[in-house]
Parts: structure tokens; C-alpha cells; sequence
């Protein structure tokens, strides 16, 4: 690998926003010498984080190696990293590698990233990474290559996310973090981490690791590492490594060997094995315990160049970067926030499960008063009580510190009378989920509350539209469609019906941010986004499971959509009624592409509520007398079959959805998907994944996705 061709690599990105190594010589207290110290800066404010692309490592290299020649000539004692406040670098850039066409290119990429950390680590002189904030992925790995790192306490993410990805840490993390602190902990944080959320580590916890051997204040931090390093250079102190280990000891290797097939089970548990990458971070962990770290450079550039060009890569960059961190802040259709108006005081209509947690979330959030209100005091006093035993066991989690817990108990209160929403500025209605009963309580709000309360309904199925048709200011009225368990499931279905003015939805936008939800704007169609297409997808399972198909095979056809769990396990935890009742309504509505299953209806008759049971062995079985009630077809389908026409049958009704303008784009669906019913990031969502497996040409002719989108550019 030649510098030609690293040339040619960063010339392929001429828009790449590079991330400059800028050197400062810094005199070392006490004589010790000159400090060449790096600081990495793109020029760009705290929005924009500094990440590798390729004319960056170029860049970055060239500096190194005159470094090198400076200390070769005895002119600098260390070379220090730093960034620009609070990154150290947020890793490659992803937006770069995701184009990469050739696997060549990919190569090229790796051997680049490894040619200046090896000078990074071979400069004659030692390195220092000051680690002033966010390190990932590459960015943590320019600190591992260094011989040692000082960390900041205010550090507040630093991880290999590479196996969430779809990557391998393959700038030398996978070679160097195991021999630092140890197997176990590394494949903690190569693997159980990035699979869990992609949870990140502080710089406290980095430290209590092993990963950096001194942690010091944000304040002065760049001097306190200085020092350190000064004191270092001199011979003054040597970092002890707590949890370094020497991989040829006999003892070692067993633990290696123990941490690797505990990561494999991890793995295995967490992702059915469904996306290539983590199990190759295994793979050259296990590999790389007798190598030299020169062998195992070639062997994670090589896994790298194949990850690169996987659908998995690319959809997991498109699903997690383009949607989850950027779509989902620039959402689209909502108006300027500028019409936004303040909201002081919410009331939520209802003291059910549903209200109670909507309260909650709102006060604890928007640290606002909530009052619940409902038919009796009873009724009331249980919200409350709800709300407050949830303060408690977020308290005990320490979730919560004990000053926000008392302030959250106390804004929530509730009354039987409506007349506490008197000064609300937002009440939203979680009442029973019947079109008449939800009229007659805005009916009866709105004669209490100002003309300019904006009014909310978190319906699931009922039209927002016709609930709007009574009311006296009709444009006040937006839908607020929460998914359960409120508290976790970070998805906002903010629906607009046709009145709905720009300054109430604005605020819907601002509210949603208020309360850390993604919000993403739907039309007023039957069951917005979300449960259209899980409700399309469980009817196409039920009626192959009426037809004839077996149970387990209908139920664990749809394996390679990385569900949650499977279609039955659902409906039963959404309860069979609930879920029959909504698919009664989307067959109104859409006629048979949602069929009623007479089965169900036979279960639910029979106050049957789930299809599986517990077997002898604990194993999932349907007992005798369930089986007994219902009646089969006789035109069983394969697991091929039915997940062909269930991926045939989603294309249509996503399709049908555009068409409809029910969301803006195919992105907002992805969007839907992944955090409001949890479909995994490595297939991108739906689209991505329809796309891949032939069923959106297949039925509508097209792709919803242009190539490159979340695959391989055309
Ligand atoms: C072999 C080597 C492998 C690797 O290094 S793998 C890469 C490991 N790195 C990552 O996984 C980082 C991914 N990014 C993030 O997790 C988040 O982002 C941050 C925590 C860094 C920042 O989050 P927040 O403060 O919420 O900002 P934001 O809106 O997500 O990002 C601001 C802009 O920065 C872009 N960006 C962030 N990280 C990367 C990256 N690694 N490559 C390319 N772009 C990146 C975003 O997309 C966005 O861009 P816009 O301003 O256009 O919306």
C-alpha cells in the first residue's frame, strides 16, 4: 500500500470536511524539553464533532512523520493528541466509508488508518492521547495506539462502537484493548456495550477500566496532562497498568479463550447472529492472542474491506446516522419552531395506566404542573399514587437524584373537576378508546380551557379528524400517539388532521423535543405508521397459520426481520382483544388486506389469551383444548412462503402509504419502525430490507430507496 494510493483514496472525497492537526511546541516545565502537543479541529462549532476521514489521515500522517524526523533529531522529548472541546474525534467518517464502491477502496481505507497510528506509535519519542471528550470508534483507537492516555472527568462517551455498526475496531482496538485491560473487560466493551444500546463509557469509568492511566478536571485539563506527561518523560511516574494482562501466560489464555465463547453467547442472545460484524470482532480477538500486532493489522484491514461493502454496514449508517441522529432533529414537515408557543401547564384527561404515564413523563420532562383528572376520586387518587410509586422506583435506581423526585411528585396532581384545566396551555385526552366518548370530553374542555389551549388526543385507531369536527376551534386539535411503555419507547407519532394549524403543531414539535421523544409527522390515516404495519404483518402470519400452517412455523417465519420477538408473542402482549379489536377497525377501513381471523375471535370468545403456553419443559406449546377450539384450513405454507408474502404484503401497504402521503418519505416509515416497534438498525428498518429482498420491485416496480441510500451506490 503505497502513499499514491492513499492520495488517490482522499481524492475520491474532495468535500470531505477535514479535521486539521494543528502543532503547538510547548516548553515542559523544569528544562524537560519541547512538548510537540496535536490539537485535532475541523474549524467547526460543537455541532459539527471531528471525525477521520481519508484526506484527514493523510493529513494527520504527514504531521506524524515529521514529527518522527523532529524527534529522530532529538528536537521534541513526547508528542501529545488532543481535540477541539469536548472531542477527541467521534471516529471514521462514516458518511466517506459508507460510499466506498470497491472493496479495494475499503483496503485502502483500513491500511491508512493503521499507516499513521503505526507512526503514531513508533515515533521514538512516547505519545500521549489527552482524551478531552467524546472518543469513538477510531477516535478511541488514536488513544490506544498512544503509549498513554490522561482522560478527562467531564469525558462523556468514549467506546468502540464498531460491532453496533457493523464494523470491527480494526485501527489495532481489537489487538491493543485486550492486552490493556484485560479479555473480559474488552469484550465488555467491544461487544456487551455496543449491543446493549451502543452504551458508552465516562472518563471515570474509562479509567476505572485501565483504559487511561490518569483522569483529571475539565478546568485545567490539558495542563494537569501536560504535567503528567512531563513528570512521565522525566521517569518521575509510571502509570501502572491495573488490568493489563501478557496473553502467553497459560492463564490468560484460558481467560481469553472463556471471555471470546462468553461474547459468542452474548452475541448469539442479543442479535440471532443476524448481522456479520460482532461475531468477527470475536473471531480476530481469538485469533490475534498469538499474533504480533503487524499480523493482526492485516487480518482487521481485510475484515474491515469485506464489512465495508455488507448491506449491514450501510443500512446500520443509514438507519442510525441519517436517521436516528439527523432526521429525527430536522423533522420532517414540522413548521418553523418559531410559531412555537410556551407550554406551562399541561392536564391530562384520564388517571388509567395511560394517563398516569403520560403525567409522569411530563412532569418529569417538562417539569411542568400536570393535573389528572377523571370521573371519580378514586380513580384520581390511584393516577397519582401510580405516578408517585413510579418517582419511587426511579429513585431506587437512582434514576433519579432525591431533590428532581420530590419536585416531580409534586407538580402532579389530580381532581374530578375539569375546571383545574382552567390555565392549561395543553391537555391532552387518554381516555376510553371510543370516538364518542373522546368528543364528549374536548366538548366539555373546551368550555373551560383558553381559545389558544391546544388540545391532544393519543389515539391509537379513532379518526383525530372527525374528532375534530365539533369542536368550536378545530385547528387546536393534534394527535399525540405515544407507544407503550411510554417512558422507554422514544417514538412521537405527531398527527396532523386537515385544520390543524402550524403554530399548535409547532409546539407539538417543540413538546415531543421537550420530552426527549422523536416525533415524527403522520397523516390522519387509519392507525398512522406504526401499528398499520405491524397490524399488516400479523395478518398475513394469522392467516397462514388459519390456512394450515403450523403454529411454529407461521410464527418464527419472519426470523429474518430481526423482530423483537415473534407475531404471537406480540398480539398476546398487547392482549388479543386490543389487537383483534384494531385490526376489526383497519379491515373497516382497508377492507381485506387486514382479514379478522375467526380463530382469534374463538380464542378471545373463550377468554383464551395467548396461543402459546408453557410446556412440560417450560418450552412454548398450544395446550390441547386451545387447538380444539379453533379450526384449520388445509393449504399449509412453508417458512419461505409465509415470510415472502408477509415482506410481498408489507411493500404493498408501505407503498399504499406514500401514495397516501401518510409520512413525508420511506425515511419517516424506517424511522417508525425502528424506535417505535424496535426493528434492528442492521437492516435499516423496512425499506431497506424490502428493497434487498426483491419485494418492493416485486410489487410496486420500484425501490423505495435510491442505491447508496442504505446500500451499495449504483
Ligand atoms: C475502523 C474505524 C471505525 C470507526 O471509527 S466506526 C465510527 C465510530 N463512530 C461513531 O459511531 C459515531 C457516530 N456518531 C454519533 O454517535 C453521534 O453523531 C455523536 C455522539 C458523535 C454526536 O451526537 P450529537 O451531538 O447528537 O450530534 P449529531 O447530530 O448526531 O451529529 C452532528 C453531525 O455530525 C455527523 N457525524 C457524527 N459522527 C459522524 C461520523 N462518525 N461520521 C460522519 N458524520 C458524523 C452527524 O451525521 C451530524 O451531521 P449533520 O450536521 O449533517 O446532521
Amino acid at each position: 500500500m503505497s502513499a499514491t494510493e492513499f492520495q488517490k483514496l482522499a481524492s475520491l472525497f474532495p468535500d470531505e470536511i477535514v479535521t486539521h492537526s494543528y502543532v503547538q511546541d510547548i516548553q515542559l516545565p523544569g528544562g524537560a524539553g519541547t512538548f510537540a502537543l496535536i490539537t485535532l479541529d475541523n474549524g467547526l462549532d460543537h455541532s459539527k464533532p471531528t471525525t477521520l476521514g481519508p484526506n484527514t489521515l493523510v493529513e494527520l500522517g504527514e504531521v506524524l512523520e515529521g514529527l518522527k524526523d523532529r524527534a529522530a533529531k532529538r528536537e521534541i522529548v513526547g508528542v501529545g493528541v488532543t481535540g477541539k472541546p469536548y472531542f477527541l474525534v467521534a471516529g471514521a467518517d462514516l458518511s466517506a466509508v459508507k460510499t466506498l464502491k470497491e472493496r479495494d477502496h475499503g483496503l485502502w481505507m483500513a491500511q491508512l488508518g493503521h499507516s499513521v497510528y503505526s507512526t503514531l506509535a513508533n515515533l521514538g519519542v512516547p505519545s500521549f492521547a489527552f482524551i478531552n471528550g467524546l472518543a469513538l470508534g477510531g477516535g478511541l483507537e488514536i488513544a490506544l495506539q498512544s503509549t498513554y492516555r490522561t482522560v478527562s472527568t467531564g469525558a462523556g462517551a468514549l467506546a468502540l462502537p464498531e460491532a453496533f455498526i457493523g464494523l470491527v475496531p480494526g485501527w489495532g482496538g481489537v489487538y491493543i484493548l485486550p492486552r490493556l485491560i484485560g479479555p473480559e473487560n474488552a469484550v465488555k466493551v467491544m461487544i456487551e456495550n455496543p449491543l446493549s444500546n451502543n452504551r458508552t463509557l465516562t472518563g471515570p469509568q474509562a479509567f476505572e477500566l485501565g483504559i487511561a492511566d490518569a483522569l483529571f478536571e475539565p478546568a485545567d485539563f490539558v495542563e494537569q496532562s501536560l504535567a503528567w506527561a512531563a513528570r512521565v518523560i522525566a521517569g518521575e511516574e509510571t502509570p501502572a497498568r491495573k488490568n493489563a494482562v501478557d496473553p502467553s501466560d497459560e492463564d490468560v489464555a484460558r481467560r481469553w479463550a472463556a471471555a471470546v465463547s462468553a461474547g459468542r453467547a452474548f452475541v448469539e442472545a442479543k442479535t440471532s447472529n443476524a448481522s456479520p460484524a460482532p461475531a468477527k470482532v470475536l473471531d480476530i480477538m481469538e485469533a490475534n492472542r498469538t499474533m504480533s500486532q503487524g499480523e493482526s493489522a492485516g487480518l482487521e484491514c481485510e475484515t474491515l474491506a469485506g464489512l465495508m461493502q455488507t448491506d449491514e454496514f450501510r443500512s446500520t449508517v443509514y438507519a442510525f446516522l441519517d436517521l436516528v441522529q439527523k432526521r429525527s432533529k430536522r423533522p420532517a414537515g414540522a413548521p418553523d419552531r418559531k410559531l412555537a408557543r410556551p407550554v406551562t401547564k399541561v392536564g391530562v384527561v384520564g388517571a388509567g395506566l395511560m394517563a398516569s404515564q403520560l403525567a409522569l413523563l411530563f412532569a418529569r420532562q417538562l417539569k411542568v404542573p400536570v393535573v389528572m383528572t377523571d370521573i371519580d376520586q378514586a380513580r384520581v387518587d390511584k393516577g397519582v399514587a401510580y405516578v408517585h410509586a413510579e418517582v419511587d422506583k426511579l429513585l431506587a435506581k437512582k434514576r433519579i437524584k432525591a431533590d428532581a423526585a420530590n419536585r416531580t411528585k409534586a407538580l402532579v396532581t389530580g381532581s374530578v373537576s375539569k375546571e383545574v384545566f382552567a390555565d392549561a396551555d395543553f391537555v391532552i385526552e387518554a381516555v376510553f378508546e371510543e370516538l364518542n366518548i373522546k368528543k364528549q370530553v374536548f366538548a366539555e374542555v373546551e368550555e373551560i380551557v383558553s381559545p389558544e389551549c391546544i388540545l391532544a388526543t393519543n389515539t391509537s385507531s379513532l379518526s383525530v379528524t372527525v374528532m375534530a369536527e365539533d369542536l368550536r376551534y378545530p385547528e387546536r386539535l393534534v394527535g399525540f400517539h405515544f407507544f407503550n411503555p411510554v417512558a422507554v419507547m422514544p417514538l412521537l407519532e405527531i398527527v396532523r388532521a386537515p385544520k390543524t394549524d402550524d403554530a399548535v403543531l409547532a409546539t407539538a414539535f417543540e413538546l415531543a423535543k421537550g420530552l426527549k421523544k422523536t416525533a415524527v409527522l403522520v397523516k390522519d390515516a387509519p392507525a398512522f405508521v406504526v401499528n398499520r404495519i405491524l397490524l399488516r404483518l400479523m395478518g398475513e402470519v394469522i392467516a397462514a397459520f388459519d390456512e394450515g400452517t403450523p403454529a411454529e412455523v407461521a410464527d418464527t417465519a419472519l426470523r429474518p426481520m430481526g423482530l423483537p420477538m415473534t407475531p404471537f408473542t406480540l398480539s398476546a402482549m398487547v392482549g388479543l382483544p386490543v389487537a383483534q379489536h384494531v385490526q376489526e377497525s383497519l379491515h373497516n377501513a382497508f377492507g381485506d388486506r387486514f382479514p379478522v381471523s375467526q380463530n382469534l375471535q374463538k380464542l378471545i370468545d373463550n377468554g383464551v389469551t395467548s396461543l402459546w403456553a408453557p410446556g412440560p419443559d417450560g418450552e412454548p406449546v398450544i395446550p390441547a383444548e386451545t387447538l380444539a377450539i379453533m379450526s384449520f384450513g388445509n393449504n399449509p405454507s412453508t417458512r419461505e412462503e409465509v415470510l415472502r408474502r408477509t415482506q410481498d404484503a408489507l411493500a404493498e401497504e408501505i407503498g399504499l402509504m406514500l401514495e397516501e402521503g401518510v409520512v413525508a418519505g420511506p425515511e419517516d416509515i424506517d424511522l417508525c419502525v425502528i424506535l417505535g416497534a424496535g426493528w434492528p438498525m442492521f437492516l435499516g428498518g423496512i425499506t431497506p430490507y424490502l428493497d434487498r429482498v426483491g419485494a418492493s420491485e416485486r410489487v410496486n416496480g420500484k425501490r423505495f430507496l435510491e442505491p447508496g441510500v442504505a446500500s451499495a451506490p449504483a
